[in-house]
């Protein structure tokens, strides 16, 4: 099911939240809201799923104009990150709950919620734990179990809210990892609020960039990443750089610069003030010769100039050509 989203704009008293947003997810895409905290990410979400109104504009679903639809009548699935589980409840009954909480007429039999709530808990390969209470899982666990919960109504549009925020780092790589093969399993529309850029890049179809109620840009990972519409795209993205020079400066990534430890035509002057390495890669935090603002270098953790490199030492560095 696609969403259309035009011209939408929402005010909460003087403060405008998001201003003439227009959008299309397409029918099975998988698109990540991303931005600095207070753009307006949560707030599009919410509109797209009927908890909130816009002051202007239209939500349509597939063409349909759901924008005077509540919200009950919308079919959308949540997961949003501090939306509890039902905590006097089992990993089973939670799942269930939307099932039997439909109008009688539509209300499947308890033998044919038991089969589901059990595909569902197979599927996020959690079924060994449908005896259990909120309390006794893991913030993992529990969100696998929101989503489980939120996936049984079978909903044609699944909204999820920061949902792996609240999980250390590593669980939060393993459930991203989880969601996108799910994803491409059941062929559901989802858009997914995050401000952490690693995230969207790596769950995303497609990235929409928000900031302060509008829309920077709208790609796939790689091109927003590559091709930044604005400044703050690109910084938003990605660490980044910037050097000085007579009439100008050049912005760069970490791992895009040279590094010599010799002097070298067209290579500025600079004085190691870090070495860290981080697995795969080390990265050099530099002071270049004129200018304060300190300069990060990422290079393979092999590179030759990192070889018997100390703190204090001088190196010599170049923006690479495309950067
Ligand atoms: N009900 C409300 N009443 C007043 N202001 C609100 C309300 N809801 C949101 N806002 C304001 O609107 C702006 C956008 O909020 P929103 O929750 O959409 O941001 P966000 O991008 O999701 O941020 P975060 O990442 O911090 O959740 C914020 O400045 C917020 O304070």
């Amino acid at each position: 099911m696609s969403i259309e989203i035009r011209n939408v704009s929402k005010h909460f008293g003087a403060f405008q939240a998001l201003n003439d947003i227009n959008l299309d997810i397409h029918s099975g895409e998988l698109v990540a809201l991303l931005g600095p905290s207070g753009c307006g990410k949560t707030t599009l979400l919410r509109i797209i799923a009927g908890l909130e109104t816009p002051d202007s504009g239209s939500i349509a679903f597939h063409g349909e104009d759901v924008s005077g639809h509540d919200v009950r009548d919308r079919n959308v699935g949540f997961v949003f990150q501090h939306y509890a589980l039902f905590r006097h409840m089992t990993v089973f009954d939670n799942v269930a709950f939307g099932l039997r909480m439909k109008p009688k007429r539509e209300r499947p039999s308890e033998q044919i919620i038991a089969d589901k709530v059990h595909e569902l808990l197979a599927m996020v390969q959690l079924d060994w734990l449908a005896d259990r209470y909120p309390e006794q899982l893991s913030g993992g666990q529990r969100q696998r179990i929101a989503l489980a919960r939120a996936l049984a109504v079978e909903p044609k549009i699944l909204l999820l809210d920061e949902p792996f925020g609240a999980l250390d780092a590593k669980v939060r790589k393993e459930l991203r990892r989880w969601l996108a093969r799910l994803h491409e399993e059941i062929n559901l529309t989802s858009v997914f609020v995050t401000h952490d850029q690693e995230e969207a890049m790596e769950v995303a179809d497609r990235i929409v960039v928000m900031n302060k109620g509008v829309i920077e840009q709208i790609g796939a990972p790689g091109e927003v990443y590559e091709h930044p519409a604005s400044d703050f795209v690109y910084h938003f993205l990605g660490d980044s750089n910037r050097l000085h020079l007579e009439g100008g400066q050049i912005l760069f990534r970490p791992h895009e610069v040279l590094l010599s430890r010799e002097a070298v035509a067209e290579y500025h002057g600079a004085e190691v003030r870090d070495i860290r390495p981080l697995g795969a890669i080390t990265r050099v935090t530099l002071k270049v010769d004129g200018q304060n603002e300190l300069i990060e270098a990422e290079v393979v953790k092999d590179h030759n100039t990192l070889v018997g490199l100390e703190r204090g030492e001088r190196l010599f560095i170049k923006p690479k050509a495309n950067a």
